[in-house]
C-alpha cells in the first residue's frame, strides 16, 4: 500500500488570469501562491514524507521547490504529473461561468489535440503504480490530472468528475493498494480523522 498526497501548485499568474497553459517555463506562482506552498508544507511536516515529485511546470515545480526546502527533501520531476495537453486551447483564457468542457459536451465546441480524459487517468495511474510500496509520496501536479486520479478511483468520465474542487496547493490524499481508498479531496489541512488513517506515518500529530 502507498500513500500518495497529491497537491495542486499554488495560485500562479495563469489561475489569476484565468489561462489554460501547459508550457512549461511560463506562468510562476504569485505571491499568495508562494504563501500558499509554505502553509501545505507546514501540514506535511506533521507526517513522513519519503519522496517528492512533481509535474515539470513552473507552477507545479516552484510549489514543489518550497515543500522540498521545508522538509528537506530534493524534488524529483515526473512527466507523468504534468499538466492536461490542451492543444489549441493553450494559453487561452476561459470563463469559468461559461466552462469550455460544457461546450464540448453540448457539441458547441471542437478542440483540437485536447488530451483525452482516459490518457491523463492512464499516466496518473502508470504514476501510482510505479511507486515503492509503503512509502508516503507527495505528488505536485494539476486540476484535471488530479481529478483524473479521483475519476479513475470512482469511475467517472470528464463532465461527471467536473464539480470535484481541487483548489490551489490542496491536497488530495489516496490510499494505494488493490482497492484504493480517497482519504481527502482538495483539503488545505490534514484533518484530525485523516491524521488517524495515516497513525503509522505521523511524527507530530
Ligand atoms: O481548468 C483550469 O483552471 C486549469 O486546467 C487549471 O490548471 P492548473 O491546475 O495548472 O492551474
Amino acid at each position: 500500500m502507498t500513500i500518495i498526497i497529491f497537491i495542486r501548485h499554488g495560485q500562479s499568474t495563469s489561475n489569476v488570469g484565468k489561462i489554460l497553459s501547459h508550457d512549461v517555463n511560463n506562468f510562476p506562482l504569485t505571491d499568495e501562491g508562494r504563501e500558499q506552498a509554505k502553509k501545505t508544507a507546514q501540514e506535511l511536516k506533521r507526517v513522513r514524507i519519503d519522496a517528492i515529485f512533481t509535474s515539470p511546470i513552473l507552477r507545479a515545480y516552484q510549489t514543489a521547490s518550497i515543500i522540498g526546502d521545508e522538509l528537506g527533501i530534493i524534488p524529483v520531476i515526473d512527466e507523468r504529473l504534468r499538466e492536461r495537453w490542451l492543444g489549441e486551447l493553450n494559453n487561452k483564457r476561459f470563463d469559468p461561468n461559461d466552462h469550455w468542457k460544457l461546450k464540448i459536451i453540448r457539441g458547441q465546441l471542437e478542440v483540437k489535440n485536447l488530451e483525452p480524459w482516459d490518457s491523463l487517468k492512464r499516466r496518473m495511474v502508470e504514476f501510482v503504480t510505479s511507486l515503492k510500496n509503503e512509502e508516503v509520496v507527495v505528488a505536485v501536479s494539476h486540476y484535471d490530472p488530479i481529478r483524473a486520479v479521483i475519476g479513475h478511483i470512482l469511475d467517472l468520465d470528464d463532465i461527471s468528475a467536473h464539480g470535484i474542487s481541487i483548489p490551489n496547493a490542496s491536497m488530495t490524499v489516496i490510499e494505494f493498494s488493490s482497492s484504493p481508498k480517497i482519504l481527502s479531496i482538495g483539503s488545505p489541512v490534514l484533518s484530525p480523522s485523516l491524521l488517524s488513517k495515516l497513525d503509522r506515518y505521523i511524527i507530530r500529530a
